[in-house]
């Protein structure tokens, strides 16, 4: 009976000892003035069981729409949607950081996508938090992603989209069979990226499945990485635990995979003639400059280049074949202008630039269902953050936007930002725009999208996602006929970080214009 007594009151004690924080919190907080959802004052559980529930990014739209451009998501935490503040808060200084070691702030968002290998916290260029460790780490590799030398391995996705036709053809073309296009667009991507990075694909295409369950561990990683990464301190007792982690299944495959190309690659002969791929490029510098980079190293830059790169690009692909197939008229045009392009199939990438409404859809598709859809966090550097409205948002709170919702933003992009328009990406000759008003339009919309990021932090893989993407879609839409098996269905979307689109049922027919 004592002992019920003893544990009674120490529970009241400790439930009295957490009012008064969250209540300290609310009363105390300089950012008491931002708006927001009442619980978000006192608690990130808000924003976690928000992003659990898989739509995050639709919260965020609604709360903006109600409360305006600063909007509060957790007591240290706020959402800007004021395109002002996009080359302030994501500038190429890099002073709002993804947040320094040191600093008492606690964000941590990003440290949450570092893996532990036995004791060892092992960071890479997208988790790291430092901008010195992150110039480090890129320098020796950076040039790889550079336009020039994307284009070098051209070869390797033409080869993987020959591929792709051919399981198309003999799948879903021969056999009348609908196509889960959706899936397929993750099969390629992964191939594909595969190919660019270790000329070997993942042999997702080949099997037409899941067969190493690295596609699964994946998503587990990322649902993780989305919803802890809204209460960071959690890692730390979940996949970090210093005694038994508890957490996603680990990306151990893809690193022993990465580990296997490499030594691989060492041990066999050079052949001059034989087509490069990046860890050709990675090799090179590795040779010229062994401490700068090591197998580590190296093993680091080629997981990120399939973990950042496959399911992202996979992302966009699923947005422009869902928003075109949605859209009639859209896809009659596309069609018309690839077929008046005399195209060489695959279409080349320089080729694929030039077609001005093909160029809009993919823009459109990218603004209107970006692949990363929580906020892109920062810390407020010293001197704080001025708002136009007077409020000062002080130095040490998260700060962030979500392309979401800042690719809303009507008066950049017009009073229908909600509707996929890819007319908004050219010149409104009808309604009498002047060239020069509509390169002004043209470079505030190019100025306010987020679909890779902006500012130091940019995207890395850039060139090559859109290199994949344009030759890809350019050759699926010219070599074949898609239509949605139910043109009414909606797809379905799971937004962890990177957004996951499933359900898009396909009839596939080739084009009588076209042979590959
Ligand atoms: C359509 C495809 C892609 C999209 C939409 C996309 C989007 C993004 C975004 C929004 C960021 C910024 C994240 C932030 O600021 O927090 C980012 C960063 C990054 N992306 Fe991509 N990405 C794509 C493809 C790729 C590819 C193909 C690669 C690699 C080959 C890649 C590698 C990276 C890396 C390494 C970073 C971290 C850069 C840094 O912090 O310096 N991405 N990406």
């Amino acid at each position: 009976m004592l002992l019920l007594l003893v544990a009674l009151q120490s529970l009241g004690g400790l439930l009295l000892l957490a009012i008064i924080q969250l209540s300290w919190t609310y009363f105390t907080t300089p950012l008491k003035s931002i708006p927001g959802p009442f619980f978000a004052k006192f608690t990130n559980l808000w924003r976690f069981f928000d992003t659990y529930g898989g739509r995050p990014e639709l919260t965020h739209q609604l709360l903006h729409k109600k409360h305006g451009s600063a909007v509060r998501l957790g007591p240290n935490v706020v959402s800007i949607s004021d395109p002002k503040y996009l080359r302030v808060i994501y500038n190429t200084r890099g002073d709002y950081l993804k947040l320094k070691k040191t600093d008492p702030w606690k964000s941590k968002f990003y440290t949450v996508n570092d893996t532990k290998v036995g004791n060892q916290i092992i960071k890479n260029v997208f988790s790291t938090l430092s901008n010195e460790w992150h110039s480090t780490a890129l320098r020796p590799i950076q040039k790889f992603y550079k336009m020039s030398a994307v284009l070098a391995q051209e070869p390797l996705v033409d080869l993987t989209i020959h591929s792709f036709f051919k399981h198309l053809d003999e799948k879903f073309v021969d056999t009348g069979k609908a196509c889960k296009i959706d899936e397929w667009m993750l099969f390629f991507s992964w191939d594909v990226i595969a190919q660019m990075t270790f000329r070997r694909p993942m042999g997702f295409m080949d099997e037409g499945r899941d067969h190493s369950g690295l596609l699964h561990t994946a998503d587990r990683a990322l649902d993780y990485f989305a919803t802890i990464g809204q209460i960071p301190a959690l890692d730390h007792w979940l996949a970090k635990n210093p005694i038994r982690p508890i957490g996603p299944p680990s990306f151990d495959s893809a690193a022993v995979f990465c580990a296997q190309q490499v030594m691989e690659r060492k041990q066999s002969e050079s052949n001059p003639s034989r087509q490069p791929d990046m860890l050709d490029g990675f090799l090179e510098t590795q040779k010229v400059n062994p401490e700068a980079v090591t197998d580590n190293d190296l093993i680091s830059a080629l997981i990120v280049n399939i973990v950042a790169g496959a399911d992202t690009t996979a992302s966009l692909l699923r947005s422009v074949i869902y928003y075109v197939l949605k859209n009639p008229k859209v896809h009659k045009r596309l069609q018309e202008e690839l077929d008046n392009a005399n195209l060489a199939t695959p279409v080349p990438y320089a080729t694929a630039t030039t077609l001005v409404y093909f160029d809009a859809v993919i823009r459109e598709s990218g603004r209107i269902g970006p692949g990363v859809g929580l906020l892109l966090e920062r810390i407020v550097p010293q001197g704080g953050l001025a708002l136009s409205d007077g409020k000062l948002i002080p130095a040490g709170t998260i700060v962030g936007m979500n392309p979401w919702v800042i690719h809303q933003d009507k008066e950049v992009y017009g009073e229908d930002a909600a509707s996929f328009n890819p007319d908004r990406w050219l010149r409104d000759v009808a309604s009498g725009e002047t060239e020069e008003d509509f390169q002004a339009r043209f470079s505030r919309m190019k100025a306010t999208d987020l679909t890779f990021g902006a500012g130091n932090r940019i995207c890395l893989g850039k060139n090559v996602a859109l290199m994949q993407v344009y030759k890809a879609i350019t050759t699926l839409f010219l070599t074949y006929d898609m239509s949605l098996v139910d043109p009414k269905k909606e797809w379905h979307v799971q937004n962890s970080w990177f957004v996951r689109q499933s359900d898009i049922d396909i009839k596939i027919q080739r084009r009588k214009v076209t042979k590959a």
